[in-house]
């Protein structure tokens, strides 16, 4: 019987998990060693007592100066000591000053006390599961070849700008950009190199989106956009201008004379409540269109309408 406490012992103190025994009062009962040694990763000392320090007492103090996740802790813990519920989780960020951390903390009743008075409380850290779901976030938003944002990361992209454009009044400016007889680029030099070129003008189109309210995106197979918010008509055509003249400057020669040039629609707005992605992208792609048929490499500014910028 003995042998088997101090197995039991052991097995509580080998645990990964943060795990304290609390009782109805918040008064904590025991701890096992990963709950000392994170408190002593967290600035408590080594000599830290934990056992008689009251739990809810922190966690209330924590919540009385604002922080919302003592506050929903608090309130998990009070559920299952009134039966409310017969368990709580909760996923909470606990980065350090370098490091990016995450932890799940449950509480439920203490196994085999009937009488329900202890409770644990048990603190699981799922930074490495944190991590991989947001490189699963960021993948379904790339674009694999150019590393630029997807059609659907630009999708989302336009409809905050537009939303955050509306509220201030601010002029969006959108630009379509698309590669010129890509098709022959292709024939001439084969796919792979196709994909080199395609890579090399995302490039460009990065180094040209330079604030946080600037999108660079592949949203087609050799057509890009760039989203400019907070951005002039006439600033946005330099923008274009630029690009322009960057594509030409990779000098992407395919046959004896023919260089790598792409066609540019642009527009900018000044968005109205009702003004919506869609329309703003068939203007862009109005202008893209006419930019197309007066023979490539060049940019072209949808006409503005009364309520758009000049
Ligand atoms: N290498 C490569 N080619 C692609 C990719 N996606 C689309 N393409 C090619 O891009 C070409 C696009 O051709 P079109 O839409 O006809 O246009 P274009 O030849 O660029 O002519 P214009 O746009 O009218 O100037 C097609 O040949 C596609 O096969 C890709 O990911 N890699």
């Amino acid at each position: 019987m003995q042998h088997l406490a101090a197995l039991h012992t052991s097995v509580f103190h080998s645990l990964e998990e943060q795990i304290a025994v609390i009782d109805l009062t918040g008064k904590i009962l025991a701890v096992n060693l990963a709950w000392q040694e994170f408190g002593i990763h967290n600035g408590f000392s080594p000599e830290h007592v934990w056992t008689g320090c009251n739990y809810l007492d922190t966690l209330s103090h924590s919540a009385s100066a604002g922080d919302r996740l003592a506050h929903e802790a608090l309130q998990g813990i009070l559920d299952v000591f009134s039966g409310k519920r017969t368990v709580v989780y909760l996923e909470y960020p606990c980065h350090s000053p370098d490091v990016q951390r995450w932890f799940t903390m449950r509480v439920a009743p203490l196994h085999g006390d009937d009488s329900r008075t202890l409770f644990l409380i048990s603190h699981h850290n799922i930074t490495q599961r944190k991590l991989a779901e947001e490189q699963v976030r960021l993948l379904a938003l790339q674009d694999p070849l150019t590393q630029l944002a997807n059609r659907r990361a630009f999708e989302q992209f336009l409809h905050r700008e537009i939303r955050h454009s509306t509220r201030h009044q601010h002029p969006i400016s959108l630009m379509l950009v698309d590669v010129d007889y890509f098709k022959h680029y292709n024939d001439a030099l084969g796919h792979a190199a196709g994909d080199q070129c395609l890579s090399d003008i995302g490039r460009v189109l990065q180094n040209h989106a330079r604030r946080p309210s600037d999108l660079a995106a592949r949203i087609g197979g050799d057509e890009f956009a760039l989203i400019l918010g907070n951005t002039h008509p006439a600033i946005a055509h330099q923008i274009a201008t630029s690009i322009l003249k960057a594509i030409h400057d990779l000098q992407l020669v395919f046959g004896p004379s023919e260089q790598v040039t792409v066609s540019i629609g642009l527009t900018s707005v000044v968005p109205q409540a009702l003004q919506n992605a869609d329309a703003l992208f068939r203007q862009a792609d109005n202008a893209l269109y006419q930019a197309k048929s007066a023979g490539r490499n060049r940019v072209e500014q949808a006409l503005p309408t009364p309520h758009e910028p000049h």
